[in-house]
């Protein structure tokens, strides 16, 4: 069994006396090991708090204690920044935290392992908001769970790039028959030949098969029920002559506009030059995500405008 040591102890004294001094609306721990979570639960009985780990193990029997949990899933040798930003993003995206909710975060800043620090966040100023409900607003037949799956792969793709180098990407999601009418193979289509099973972006074997692929040019399409019907494609939807982009943006983010403009899907375009998401619909973005370090941020519409 997982210790609980005086040293957790003390933070979480120090945690929940922020929290009740600030009217926060959740405290954060972000563990890097597993503790005793009946022991945690204990002493900070009925307050609202969210258990982040980096592994599954870490969390492990945290949710039978009536916590809700985050699994962060980044490398091991994130900056902490990065680590908490994460925890933060998918506390919202989960609806764990309110909206523009304040945010006690208990965890290791100075050395990995115990708890040792404690901050005060406030939601809308350290990132915008990142909600399934701004998914959901995309008003499409494409389920928000597809969408959200694909967003998120290419927050990845954009702040990790492939061995070092950015790597840029395009996912249209839904109304997959008509914008394969638009698609032509760009050279060897690595998905071809598998079955569907072994093409489900809810399998993480294949989220990574598709990040290695990412590199290559050209297009993944993808069913409203999060297969991969196609990859490497060159789309060439009909240009329109409402259609407009901002400066900057080139052939990959037109194809997308394109292409939702002539179809009822969703892309959602990984710029190369800065990692930075963009979620098309009906030929316009309608919500972007900076990357990391770039003070992460969801924005419920384009700020870009036409030029
Ligand atoms: N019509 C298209 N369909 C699919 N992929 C495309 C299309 N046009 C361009 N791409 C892909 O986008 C890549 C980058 O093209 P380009 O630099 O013009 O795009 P961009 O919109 O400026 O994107 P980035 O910000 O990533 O540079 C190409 O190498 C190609 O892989």
């Amino acid at each position: 069994m997982a210790k609980f040591s005086e040293q957790l102890q003390s933070f979480c004294d120090l945690a929940l006396r922020l929290a009740e001094l600030h009217d926060v609306d959740a405290v954060l721990f972000v563990f890097e090991r597993p503790t005793d979570w009946k022991q945690l639960q204990k002493a900070v009985s009925k307050s609202n708090v969210v258990i982040a780990g980096d592994t599954e193990e870490v969390v492990a029997g945290a949710a039978d204690e009536g916590f809700d949990t985050i699994v962060l899933n980044m490398p091991a040798d994130a900056p902490t920044y990065e680590r908490l930003t994460q925890a933060l993003l998918e506390g919202v995206a989960e609806e764990f935290f309110p909206e523009g909710a304040s945010v006690v975060a208990a965890y290791s800043g100075f050395e990995a392992g115990p708890i040792d620090s404690v901050s005060l966040i406030k939601l809308d100023e350290h990132l915008g908001r990142l909600t399934v409900r701004d998914l959901r607003q995309l008003k499409t037949k494409v389920p928000v769970e597809t969408i959200k799956l694909v967003v998120d792969l290419a927050v990845e793709i954009g702040r990790e790039g492939r061995e070092g180098k950015p790597v840029g990407s395009l996912f249209v999601v839904g109304d997959h028959r008509k914008c394969m009418e638009f698609a032509r193979p760009m050279g060897f289509d690595p998905v071809k030949g598998y079955t569907r099973q072994e093409r489900r972006l809810t399998d993480a074997k294949v989220r990574e098969g598709v990040k290695e692929i990412a590199q290559m040019d050209g297009a993944f399409v993808v069913a409203a029920d999060g297969t991969v019907v196609a990859s490497a494609q060159h789309l060439a939807a009909p240009n329109t002559p409402d259609l407009t982009l901002s400066k900057g943006l080139g052939a990959r983010h037109w194809a997308a506009a394109q292409v939702t403009k002539a179809t009822g899907a969703i892309a959602v375009a990984v710029s190369e030059s800065n990692g930075t998401v963009r979620v098309f619909q009906d030929g316009e973005v309608k919500l972007r995500i900076e990357p990391f370090r770039r003070a992460m941020k969801w924005k419920s519409f384009d700020t870009d405008g036409p030029t």
